[in-house]
């Protein structure tokens, strides 16, 4: 295996045209700057410079891909090989014009090497960009300086700080690129590079120029840096792109590289630029799939999807419709009342045209929604998603209308948050096709899809919706059926402590500053009041945790055999619904208003709530607030590994990063626990378990025991010992 890598790993040489030597940088599948390929790329462009009859060289990447930067595993280890900067310098410092061909995408490290080209040719469909932030790094192989040199301080910033990937054309206007073809690239650069031979080439060497500057670059630097600390939510990696691009202003080239290499350094060693290149991979292996049974995309296969429905046109039948559309499938849209069917029909018309005028779609596209009240229309439909109440004798009821109704081998999805998949299936003659598809709100912006299966759930149902995950440009993740799947049964736990920490004398305010400091872009009680508080009331009251159907037996303040906070029962009944009514954890100008400001009356309730339940009422740390709202979500995390609920650490990881906005610097609550260590979390979880014994979840899993017990191995083995923990139960 690692023979046939090396072979295929090289930056080969050919002529063409008589004096251009072509050299084709090889490396399946993006072609990336392996120590492999520097090191044969160091040797043929020695050799192609050496070579007399060669007057002008092109460089290009094999299989229509130019390059997608360094290889990221290799900055775990020391790097060796020649060094890609020397590269590079090699490359700006020929004498003979070198060009570039840009197929495919130029992204880091090979946008880096674009740049030491005197000329660069695009392909129109082409990508460029320098990603590195999103890795937790910055372009260290000179692209911090040359960039800056090359086009406008703004674009070069804007483009290094946020790591956005640009089209061919718009790195054309920006003079990024020199010319754009939509013919062959390779071709154009070829006879490019034959007309430019002997011509100077000086003022191509971008390290030779100087970074042209706005009149007050001074104050420009610092606004952009006020803007980067607001909007990074405590990343590093932005502020250390906008010091390198700022020495390309006040350095000369080579102090500028220097500076590069320092940041450089700092970050590869920083615990975020770790948690975010997992978190490239974590997202590229949730893409591979599998269940127990060992179903995975090596023998499962998708159905194809021409039509679709969905049922229920509220908050997120409207945008599972517009997701679907989106991705080219047609959709039927029922609803139980020609009311909510004008409703839901005006919303998603009107979403559609937004679409359209953002994306330019085809009017076709907004044609492709039909609306009706009547489920016998759903009968050549290949997947129907139910997004009705979620209430389960109201979903039964439906499925069961739907197995009789849909042909036989119709996909039957439900969005459900928290119900039981199998217990839905199980009034359909077609349980194998029943399925689970967790959408976020708002479906049709939300990157996670949660994909669901029931015991009796089909690897081919499994399959299609993985598919039409990728279709919808969604991150899909196989998870197993309980309550609350993999994201919600987490999160109840966080949400969970944030009450209790009310209740034992936080506030709102404090408990969100701390969960926005460490990166959610919002705490859990602005979250609360903006989706509404009545989603986890009618949940609690689904559960029997509250309202009519409460199951006797327990007390205010202890029900399902643990501590409960009625806290949010108690708004709810009030009508404080958050947002929506003005008033929820926080108060609003008025309904519907969005902007949170200290709510008075919840405060003087907190302490009467206190004193009426004899509650002695601590002080609530930054330290107490973190642990509590996420040890516990960690420790379920574990739970759920345990159960095999989730295939691996790096899907519960990927769950949270797009599904609830975890700060992706932490790489996801299981990498975070890592990261901390884990016997931290298990004394911490301990510490607090002793304290509040009524409060079962902060009990540590045993398989986070186990993990203790064992040395706390790295994230990457846990597989191992899961299956072993597993197999001794
Ligand atoms: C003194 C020290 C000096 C050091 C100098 C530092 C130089 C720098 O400035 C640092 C860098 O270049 S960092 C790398 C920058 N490049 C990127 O971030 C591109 C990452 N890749 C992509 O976006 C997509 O894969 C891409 C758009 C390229 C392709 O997307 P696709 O959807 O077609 O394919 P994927 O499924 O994403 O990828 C296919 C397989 O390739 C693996 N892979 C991709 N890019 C990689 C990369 N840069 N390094 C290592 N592996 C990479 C990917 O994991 C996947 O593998 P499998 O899942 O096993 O198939
Ligand atoms: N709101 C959220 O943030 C999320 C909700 N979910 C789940 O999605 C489902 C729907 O939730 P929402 O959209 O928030 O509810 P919603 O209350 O906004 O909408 C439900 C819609 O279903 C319609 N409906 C009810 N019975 C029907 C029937 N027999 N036939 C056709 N339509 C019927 C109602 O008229 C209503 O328009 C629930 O299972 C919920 O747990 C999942 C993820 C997030």
């Amino acid at each position: 295996m690692t023979q046939t890598l090396a072979a295929a790993t090289m930056a080969a040489y050919r002529r063409a045209a008589g004096c251009i030597a072509v050299i084709t940088l090889t490396n399946p599948p993006v072609n990336t700057l392996s120590y492999l390929l520097r090191e044969s790329f160091y040797e043929t462009f020695r050799r192609a410079n050496a070579d007399a009859e060669v007057k002008a060289i092109v460089i290009c990447g094999a299989d229509g891909k130019f390059c997608g930067g360094a290889d990221i595993k290799e900055f775990a280890g020391k790097f060796s090989g020649p060094s890609l900067v020397a590269l590079i310098d090699d490359v700006e410092q020929s004498k003979k014009p070198v060009v570039a061909a840009i197929e495919g995408m130029a992204l880091g490290g090979g946008l880096e090497l674009a740049l030491g080209c005197h000329y660069r040719i695009a392909h129109t469909k082409a990508q460029v960009g320098f990603p590195e932030v999103t890795l937790g790094l910055l372009p260290a192989a000179g692209g911090s300086q040359r960039l800056p040199r090359l086009i406008t301080l703004t674009s070069a910033l804007e483009l290094i700080t946020t790591g956005r990937r640009i089209s061919a054309p718009e790195a054309l206007k920006l003079g990024i690129v020199d010319k754009v073809t939509d013919k062959n690239a390779l071709d154009m650069a070829i006879d490019f590079a034959r007309d430019i031979i002997g011509k100077p080439l000086e003022s191509r060497r971008l390290s030779l120029r100087t970074t042209p500057c706005p009149p007050d670059v001074e104050s420009f630097l610092d606004e952009a840096l006020a803007s980067i600390r607001k909007h990074s939510r405590g990343a590093i990696a932005p502020l250390a792109c906008l010091q390198a691009v700022r020495a390309s202003v006040y350095s000369t080239f080579d102090e500028g590289l220097k500076k590069e290499q320092e940041l450089f350094k700092m970050l590869l060693t920083s615990g975020q630029a770790r948690a975010l290149q997992y978190s490239f991979f974590a997202q590229r292996a949730t893409k591979k799939w599998s269940m127990p049974s060992g179903a995975t995309w090596k023998n499962t296969s998708a159905r194809p999807l021409r039509k679709a429905a969905v049922i229920g046109l509220g908050t997120m039948g409207r945008g599972i419709t517009v997701a679907l559309i989106k991705a080219g499938i047609p959709v039927i849209a029922v609803e139980m009342g020609l009311k909510q069917l004008e409703a839901g029909k005006t919303v998603i018309m009107s979403m559609l045209e937004k679409e359209f005028k953002k994306k330019q779609l085809t009017k076709a596209y907004r044609e492709m929604a039909a609306f009706t009240l009547d489920l016998a229309k759903l009968q050549e439909v290949d997947l129907v998603v139910e997004a009705v109440f979620e209430n389960m004798s109201l979903k039964k009821q439906i499925f069961q209308q739907l197995s009789s109704l849909c042909s036989a081998d119709a996909i039957l999805c439900t969005n459900t948050s928290t119900l039981d998949i199998d217990e839905i299936a199980s009034v359909t003659t077609t349980p194998h096709l029943v399925v689970g598809m967790h959408f976020f709100a708002p479906a049709h912006v939300m990157k996670l899809l949660e994909v669901i299966y029931g015991p009796r759930t089909s690897p081919t149902a499994v399959a299609t919706a993985m598919q039409l995950a990728q279709q919808m440009e969604k991150v899909g993740v196989v998870v197993g059926n309980c309550n609350g799947f993999v994201g919600n049964r987490m999160f109840k736990l966080y949400a969970e402590q944030a009450y209790f920490l009310l209740e034992e004398g936080a506030i709102p305010e404090q408990v969100d500053q701390v969960l926005e400091d460490f990166g959610f872009p919002m705490g859990i009680f602005k979250v609360s009041d903006l989706s509404g508080l009545d989603i986890e009331w009618k949940i609690r009251q689904e559960q029997g945790l509250t309202g009519p159907k409460q199951i006797p037996g327990g007390s205010f303040r202890h029900r399902a055999g643990g501590r409960y906070s009625p806290l949010l029962d108690i708004l709810c009944e009030r009508g404080y619904l958050g947002q929506k009514t003005g008033q929820g954890w926080y108060l609003y100008e008025k309904p519907g208003g969005r902007v949170p400001t200290f709510n008075l009356w919840l405060h003087k309730f907190l302490e009467e709530y206190r004193e009426l339940h004899g509650i002695q009422k601590h002080y609530v740390g930054q330290d107490e607030i973190l642990e509590r709202c996420l040890y516990p979500l960690i420790n379920m995390g574990f739970h759920i590994l345990e159960e095999r609920i989730a295939a691996s650490p790096e899907d519960i990881d990927i769950i949270y990063v797009f599904g609830y906005s975890w700060p992706r610097h932490w790489g996801g609550p299981m990498f975070y626990a890592s990261m901390v260590g884990l016997p931290r979390v298990l004394d911490k979880l301990n510490y607090y378990h002793e304290i509040h014994p009524d409060i079962p979840t902060l009990e540590p899993s045993s398989l986070l025991k186990k993990l203790v017990a064992n040395g706390s191995p790295p994230i990457g083995t846990w597989g191992a010992f899961i299956k072993e923990h597993n197999s001794k139960l």
